[in-house]
C-alpha cells in the first residue's frame, strides 16, 4: 500500500468518513482542508510500544511516531482512540483532545503516601466508559466508588454495567444497592446467559459513539463485547504492511468497530486504581456528602472532628455508611495530594497541542507550494 490518503482525494467533505469512526464535528475547523494534503487524520485503532494501527474507516496502516512525539513527555505520546495527523506512515502530530481516560501507573506507588507518582494513558477521545463488575466476588461498591471518581475526574461519563446477574436470585438488589451510591448513573443488569440488558447497553454504542471498558480482571468485559459484537471478536489485526526495514507486523486492534456503528475500546483488566490527576471527580461521585456538606456549621469542614459537623452526624445516625465516609476521606487526600503536584492544567496542554498542529499545517503547505 502506497499512500492511504491518494485513494480518496476528491470527495466532497474529505473528512466525510471519519465520522463512522467517531469524529466530532466540532474538532474539524480548519481541518476540514486538509484531507487533500499528505498528511491524513486518522484514529489510533492500538498501540503496540512505538507501533500505531491507525485507521481513517476506509484502511487502516501502520504508523511510527515521529522522532518529537516519541521524545515528547507522556501526556503527548499516542494513546488509543487518539485522532492524529499522519504523512508517510509516520505519526506527526496528536490533535487536541476531547478528554483522556488515564490512571496512576501500578508500581509507581510513594512509599508513605500510597499515590501513584506516574501517570498511565488509557484512551483519548470517548463519549463513555462502562464500568464493569460482575455479581459475584468481584462485586464492592467501595471499588465502584473509586472507579466512579476516576471516570468523572476525566470529564467522562460513567455507565454501570453488572454483569453476571444470572448468578444472583435478586439482582435488582444489588443495581438498587449501586444506584444508592451512583447518582444519576446508569446501572443496567447484564447476563451473557440469556441475552440480559443488551439493547440497553447498546443506546450507548451507536453511531459516532466512543466506549470504554474499565473493570477488574474477569469481570466479564470480553463476555460483554462478544454479546454486543453477535459473536466472538476477532481481535487480533493481521496487517500485512512492511514497516520500517521490511518488518511485517500483526498486532492487535483495540479500538472496535460494533454492528451498532459506535466504537469499543477493551484494554487489559484495571486491578488497580489509582487517580491520575485532581479533579471534580470527587464532588460527582459522593453527592450526598456534598449535599450534607451544607449544613456543616463550618463552611470548610473537613467533616472529621469539627463540632456540628452535618456528615459525622449523618453517620453516627445511620443515614451515612461509616465505610463511605472513610472512602470519601482516602480518596480526598490522594486528590489534595495530586492537585498540589500538578503544575501544568490539561487546558494549557491542549492549548499548545493546537498550536503544534496549526504550525504543522502550515509548515506542510509551504512545502507544497
Ligand atoms: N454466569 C456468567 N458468567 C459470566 C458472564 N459473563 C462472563 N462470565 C464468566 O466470567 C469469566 C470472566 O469473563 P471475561 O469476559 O473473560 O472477563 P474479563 O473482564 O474480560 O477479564 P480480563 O480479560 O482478565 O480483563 C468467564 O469465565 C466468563 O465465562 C455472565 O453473564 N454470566
Ligand atoms: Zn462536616
Amino acid at each position: 500500500m502506497t499512500n492511504p490518503c491518494a485513494t480518496h482525494p476528491q470527495r466532497r467533505n474529505p473528512l466525510d468518513h471519519l465520522f463512522q469512526l467517531g469524529w466530532k464535528k466540532n474538532t474539524v475547523l480548519f481541518l476540514e482542508d486538509m484531507a487533500t494534503e499528505p498528511h491524513c487524520v486518522a484514529r489510533v485503532i492500538s498501540v503496540q510500544r512505538n507501533l500505531f494501527l491507525v485507521s481513517n474507516a476506509q484502511e487502516e496502516w501502520l504508523c511510527s511516531a515521529a522522532g518529537k512525539l516519541l521524545h515528547a513527555k507522556n501526556a503527548d505520546f499516542p494513546v488509543t482512540g487518539d485522532w492524529v495527523l499522519t504523512h508517510d506512515k509516520h505519526i506527526t502530530a496528536v490533535l487536541p483532545r476531547q478528554n483522556m481516560l488515564s490512571r496512576g501507573e501500578a508500581g509507581s506507588h510513594d512509599r508513605h503516601s500510597g499515590i501513584a507518582q506516574k501517570t498511565q494513558p488509557i484512551a483519548a477521545n470517548l463519549d463513555t466508559v462502562f464500568i464493569v463488575s460482575g455479581l459475584d466476588r468481584d462485586f464492592n461498591l467501595r471499588r465502584l466508588e473509586r472507579y466512579l471518581t476516576l471516570v468523572y475526574n476525566c470529564g467522562i461519563n460513567p455507565v454501570i454495567i453488572l454483569t453476571k446477574a444470572d448468578l444472583q436470585n435478586a439482582p435488582e438488589n444489588f443495581q438498587m444497592e449501586v444506584e444508592s451510591i451512583a447518582f444519576g448513573v446508569p446501572v443496567i443488569l447484564c447476563s451473557a446467559k440469556n441475552m440480559q440488558g443488551k439493547e440497553e447497553v447498546e443506546q450507548y454504542i451507536q453511531r459516532g459513539q466512543t466506549v470504554a471498558m474499565i473493570g477488574s480482571s474477569g469481570a466479564g468485559k470480553s463476555t460483554l463485547a462478544n454479546m454486543l459484537y453477535g459473536k466472538d471478536i476477532q481481535i487480533t489485526a493481521h496487517v500485512s504492511e512492511s514497516v520500517g526495514k521490511g518488518r511485517h507486523a500483526t498486532t492487535h486492534r483495540e479500538l472496535l468497530k460494533m454492528p451498532q456503528g459506535g466504537m469499543l475500546i477493551d484494554n487489559p483488566g484495571i486491578r488497580e486504581i489509582a487517580f491520575s490527576e485532581g479533579g471534580e471527580g470527587i464532588q460527582r461521585s459522593f453527592e450526598d456528602i456534598e449535599q450534607l456538606a451544607e449544613y456543616c456549621r463550618f463552611a470548610d469542614c473537613t467533616h472529621q472532628t469539627e463540632p456540628g459537623c452535618a456528615v459525622l452526624r449523618a453517620v453516627q445516625n445511620g443515614e451515612l455508611p461509616a465505610e463511605r465516609l472513610e472512602s470519601y476521606h482516602k480518596m480526598q487526600r490522594e486528590l489534595d495530594y495530586l492537585e498540589s503536584r500538578s503544575t501544568k492544567s490539561a487546558d494549557r496542554i491542549e492549548k499548545e497541542r493546537w498550536k503544534d498542529v496549526a504550525l504543522r499545517i502550515k509548515d506542510l503547505k509551504r512545502r507544497r507550494r
